[in-house]
């Protein structure tokens, strides 16, 4: 668990990051989201002290990080930036054994692991361990980036822009990607991103920052029916709630007693995927199966419309 507690930067008179105070609950992932220039990145720096804070304090399991020596603490603690960051003279095993050889891992416990997440992430380890940076694809590096940031299985991951230079496809599959071995191995993540949908789809909780202050911290359902200022409205898009609310919600949520003719919906399909094949086929309801593919009922294009209304 994290928790940030009045925590400022300031670069003389002016403070990049403004008194800011949020927990980030074990095992879940929070994004940072505002304008350019709020404070984001300084804030994040500020969790592996890559930046001093001018006050406050960050906790990390309820131990104060200043009491941490600087290079345990980012031994400690994941951090993945925008660029990946990759040293370009070393390959791509030895990029990722960095932390576990600082630490002074064994060889063959290194060459697993290298060989363990070059697999959990897609790249076949005889194609890519030796390969250097230069020789791959901006998304194939990026994930080198993420698997280096867990390589020594960091409780804590602190992620800047990290898929900001992926095509929207391989941005999104690097998304769920994360998403997945997040999931598995119970990573702490705090996020900042611009992208709102990335925001949406990967956190638990968003903070909201402005001028290097936070304005709402909540889950993004909440964000999105109860913004605490005008401005918080504005950056989640009004246009875009209903469809935002809707893909936070799953088909189980709205599924109906009944059947219905044609391809059916998963329970695990989002509402918002729902509707978009109703209307592509222009049909009012469609059959819902279970995981195993067992039909379970129907959903009607009203029951997911009902679903994205502003709440009272
Ligand atoms: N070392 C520094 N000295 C002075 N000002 C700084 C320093 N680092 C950052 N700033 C200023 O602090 C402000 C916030 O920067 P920061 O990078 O945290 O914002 P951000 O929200 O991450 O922005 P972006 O989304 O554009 O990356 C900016 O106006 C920046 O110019």
């Amino acid at each position: 668990m994290i928790e940030i507690e009045h925590l400022t930067k300031r670069y003389g008179a002016a403070a990049i990051v403004d008194d800011v105070s949020f927990r980030v609950e074990e095992g879940t992932v929070a994004a940072v989201v505002g304008t350019s220039g709020a404070g984001k990145s300084t804030l994040l720096r500020m969790i592996n002290r890559l930046v001093e804070p001018s006050a406050g304090r960050v906790l990390i399991d309820g131990q104060d990080t200043m009491a941490i020596p600087e290079d345990a603490l980012r031994h400690r603690i994941g951090y993945v930036i925008q660029g990946y960051g990759l040293f370009p003279h070393r390959t791509v095993a030895e990029n990722i054994a960095t932390v576990p050889r600082l630490l002074g891992w064994d060889r063959r416990q290194i060459a697993a692991r290298v060989e363990e997440l070059l697999d959990l992430f897609g790249l076949d380890p005889a194609e890519f361990a030796k390969k250097f940076p230069h020789q791959l694809s901006g998304g194939e590096q990026q994930r080198v980036g993420v698997a280096r940031a867990l390589a020594a299985r960091p409780a804590l991951l602190l992620m800047d822009e990290p898929f900001g230079a992926l095509d929207p496809v391989i941005r999104h599959k690097a998304q769920d990607e994360l998403l997945s071995i997040q999931r598995r191995l119970g990573t702490t993540v705090v996020l900042v991103t611009h992208d709102m949908n990335e925001a949406f789809h990967l956190a638990d909780r968003i903070a909201v920052m402005n001028q290097g202050r936070l304005l709402q911290y909540a889950a993004p359902a909440e964000l999105l029916t109860r913004p605490a200022e005008a401005f918080v409205e504005q950056l989640v898009g009004s246009a875009e709630r209903p469809f935002r609310l809707l893909s936070l919600m799953r088909v189980q949520e709205a599924v109906e007693p009944g059947t219905a003719e044609g391809e059916p919906l998963s329970v695990a399909d989002t509402l918002h995927d729902a509707l978009s094949r109703l209307i592509w086929l222009g049909r009012e309801v469609l059959p819902v199966a279970d995981a195993s593919g067992a039909p379970v009922g129907r959903i009607s294009v009203s029951r997911i419309l009902a679903h994205g209304r502003a709440r009272a």
